[in-house]
């Protein structure tokens, strides 16, 4: 990985070539510059030039990059001297921190070149991004649950640092950053201290390059000081360089060079003495306030308003070069071409390949974070039971306490009437005697569910009918229950029938005894092939409420997680470390399979203990099923996190699909309801196959060698693919 050329990976052949020809031309500068550096630099602008083109850290040439029709960056030349302080000048919103963001890597340039330590950043095998650069992002980009201590071990995990080493840097940085102390949580530090962290985490692997967006803010003029000097220190042996934004203009005096910027281009670039020499200026501010004063009216000229440089379109390729041009350091202008680099596949191939130290590292990440935030652990182990406890208690039972309104106009107290009322489930239908007018005003004005009438002579119509083969109609229709139900509710009314039709069966069966086959219908339910007879609608349900509940838990967790990691700047900065975004995947994914694997557990002890759903398949095959559901949940939350930014939208993508998916995957209705061609995108979507295999294999007991149950597993395992696949890509792609 990029990581690993930066200290460990033995160098391609590329990159030696380039080592022993710098260093082959190198000889004379060295000595230049480790005699009388300062002093030269200061006032020589010449040497600077030649000095930038040949042995520079970061060559920027020719670079163009936009937001949307915002142009930031407009063909702008900077060179950062190996062995230098940088310091990159400028307005807010001038454009320094996208320019650090091209630089590192994270951002693409639209036009131009970058070389970073000789190399464009990102080339295969490259140490940039990686050990070889520290970054320190403008938005601090730090774990907020994290102690002091815990930040600088993640990021001494990522570089591949010894445990003595960090230890030992630790404690450096810690007493020279003037930390509290190392067990002090980020979260309760104060702004300016959460920014000596982040400088801390940047300075930590000695890299050669350090990048550093406005370290200075809110840090005290003392420790101000102090940092500026570390900085001067770490350059003094030529092998380390620093770019450096800051808006304390005046403390940029100390830098070897600093460049001038306005409108994404450079005024000048140059040492600090020498920028205020030509313009006889007694402080670096007013030489810059002169040099924006002359780029205004060199630009207002052509072109009426400097604003009109910002939009795309409004001037040529030609005056947008003209504008870029420096103004004290003509030398390094896009003159030189840039080689062009190619990488062994060897070396190629152990770029793509993920690393497991910094997977190791990113899953230690994830795990303190959740020690640290036990309360939010525990609900996310909690809410899948809460969830498919609620599910089994409150859907798919009988409906309990049914108010019927029963009309007898039988009066004795043996009646058939009353034996037959008495074998109705008292439980489910509570009856409620009325004469018929009230029951009938009653079910009208929603009270009852439905109006039970009998006869004045049932009982003897009833017999007359059970015991005669012909019977007239008039004993039929004397001899019947009549019911009224109100339909609008069907899942009670069909109750009411259910309910009814057992009452009645119950009743022939004590009346008759053995004969009450006489009455039976000519249709006879025998014992079922799979299920229970007093199979219901939970037992349909649970199976695809199970895979539901553990697919969405999954999808919400890793899609709002990794937003908020992105807006916070976190993703940017491990990638800058060397972090891939395929390790970055791959860690969250073992991360969160601990997660799902915990609510699973849970959830079927859950189901299968206390709620007695019944099991008849292998509990193995059931795990399997399950957590391969999580992973398509985690997977499908990884792509919604790799293309959208904030976490408005990821949250509506994540709730925008749970209803459509939750209604065509037939898990509450049976796919079979489904019209087509709707169906077919029912089939292809990943939990309708999956539920239905759960169910066969905890219903039906049937395992992998039905088509029914493998169907399941590879169309689970087809999703879990492409969208890792997919999101992966649009990390790397965004990235
Ligand atoms: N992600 C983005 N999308 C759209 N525009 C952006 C984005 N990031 C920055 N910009 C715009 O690009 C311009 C340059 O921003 P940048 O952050 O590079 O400036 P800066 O010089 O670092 O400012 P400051 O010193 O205040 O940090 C600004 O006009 C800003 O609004």
């Amino acid at each position: 990985m990029a990581a690993d050329a930066a200290g460990d990976a033995p160098l391609d052949t590329t990159e030696m070539d380039e080592r022993q020809q710098r260093s082959a031309a190198r000889p004379e500068k060295t000595r230049w510059y480790s005699k009388g550096r300062e002093q030269r630099m200061r006032t020589d602008p010449e040497a600077l030039s030649s000095v930038s083109c040949g042995d520079s850290a970061i060559r920027c040439r020719d670079v163009c990059r936009s937001y949307g029709k915002l142009k930031v960056l407009n063909s702008l030349n900077l060179t950062v001297p190996q062995g230098h302080i940088y310091g990159l000048l400028g307005p807010s919103g001038c454009g320094k921190t996208t320019l650090l963001k091209c630089i590192v890597g994270t951002l693409k340039i639209s036009r131009g070149h970058i070389t970073v330590l000789g190399k464009p950043p990102a080339f295969p095998g490259h140490g940039v991004p990686g050990k070889m650069v520290g970054y320190m992002p403008q938005d601090l980009a730090l774990y907020n649950e994290f102690t002091i201590s815990d930040t600088l071990w993640f990021y001494g995990r990522i570089h591949g640092l010894s445990s003595k080493d960090t230890q030992s840097r630790m404690d450096f940085l810690i007493e020279f950053l003037d930390l509290p102390q190392k067990s002090s949580l980020v979260r309760n530090l104060s702004g300016g201290q959460r920014r000596r962290v982040s400088l801390g985490a940047a300075l930590l692997q000695n890299p050669q390059l350090l990048i550093l967006d406005e370290p200075t803010v809110g840090v005290d003029p003392v420790l101000r000081a102090k940092i500026w000097q570390h900085l001067v220190e770490i350059v003094k042996g030529g092998q380390v360089s620093v770019i450096i934004t800051t808006h304390y203009i005046e403390e940029a005096r100390q830098a070897n060079v600093v460049g001038l910027m306005r409108n994404g281009s450079l005024l000048a670039e140059a040492p600090p003495d020498e920028v205020m020499k030509q313009h006889n200026a007694a402080t670096l501010e007013s030489a810059f306030l002169q040099l924006c004063e002359s780029s205004d009216q060199t630009v207002s000229k052509p072109n009426g308003s400097p604003d009109n440089r910002h939009k795309e379109g409004s001037q040529s390729s030609e005056s947008c070069k003209d504008e870029s041009q420096p103004i004290l350091s003509p030398g390094s202008g896009p003159g030189s071409e840039e080689p062009k680099l190619t990488a062994d596949w060897k070396v190629r191939a152990r770029h793509m390949l993920p690393k497991w130290r910094n997977i190791a590292a990113l899953m230690i990440k994830t795990m303190v974070r959740m020690k640290r935030l036990p309360g939010f652990l525990c609900f996310q182990f909690l809410l899948p039971v809460i969830q498919i406890s609620l599910m089994c208690l409150c859907i798919g039972g009988d409906p309990r306490g049914i108010q019927v309104a029963v009309v007898n106009n039988e009066t004795s107290e043996t009646s058939l009437s009353r034996s037959l009322l008495s074998f109705l489930d008292n439980s489910s239908i509570e009856q409620v005697v009325l004469p018929h007018s009230e029951a009938f005003a009653g079910i009208r004005d929603g009270q009852y569910w439905g109006v039970l009438e009998f006869g004045k002579n049932f009982s003897s119509y009833l017999m007359k009918r059970m015991l005669q083969t012909r019977v007239s109609r008039e004993i039929v229709d004397g001899g019947s229950v009549h019911v009224w139900l109100d339909l609008t509710n069907r899942q009670i009314a069909l109750m009411l029938q259910k309910k009814l039709q057992e009452a009645f069966e119950a009743f022939v069966q004590n009346k008759l005894g053995s004969m009450s086959y006489l009455v039976s219908l000519p249709i006879k339910i025998e014992e079922p092939i799979y299920g229970s007879k007093n199979t219901d609608f939970t037992t349909f349900v649970t199976p695809g409420a199970v895979l539901s509940i553990t697919f969405y838990l999954a999808v919400g967790l890793t899609a709002l997680s990794f937003v908020l990691e992105r807006k916070e700047g976190l993703l940017d900065r491990c990638w800058v470390a060397g972090v891939s975004s395929l390790e970055t995947m791959l860690a969250h994914l073992f991360s969160q399979l601990f997660v799902i694997s915990v609510q699973i557990l849970l959830m079927l002890l859950f189901i299968f203990l206390v709620f007695k759903i019944p099991n008849e398949g292998s509990l193995a095959l059931v795990i399997a099923l399950i957590v391969l559901q999580g992973v398509t949940g985690i997977s499908f939350g990884l792509v919604i996190s790799a293309a959208i930014d904030d976490e408005q939208s990821a949250n509506q993508a994540a709730l925008g699909i749970f209803y459509p998916n939750l209604i065509i995957s037939g898990i509450i209705w049976p796919v079979e309801c489904i019209p087509y061609p709707l169906r077919y995108l029912s089939l292809a979507l990943p939990q309708t196959y999956a539920s239905e295999a759960l169910r066969c294999i905890m219903y039906r007991g049937w395992d992998l060698s039905r088509m029914m149950v493998w169907r399941g597993f590879v169309v689970t395992l087809g999703w879990n693919t492409f969208f890792l696949i997919l999101a992966t890509v649009i990390l790397k792609l965004r990235t």
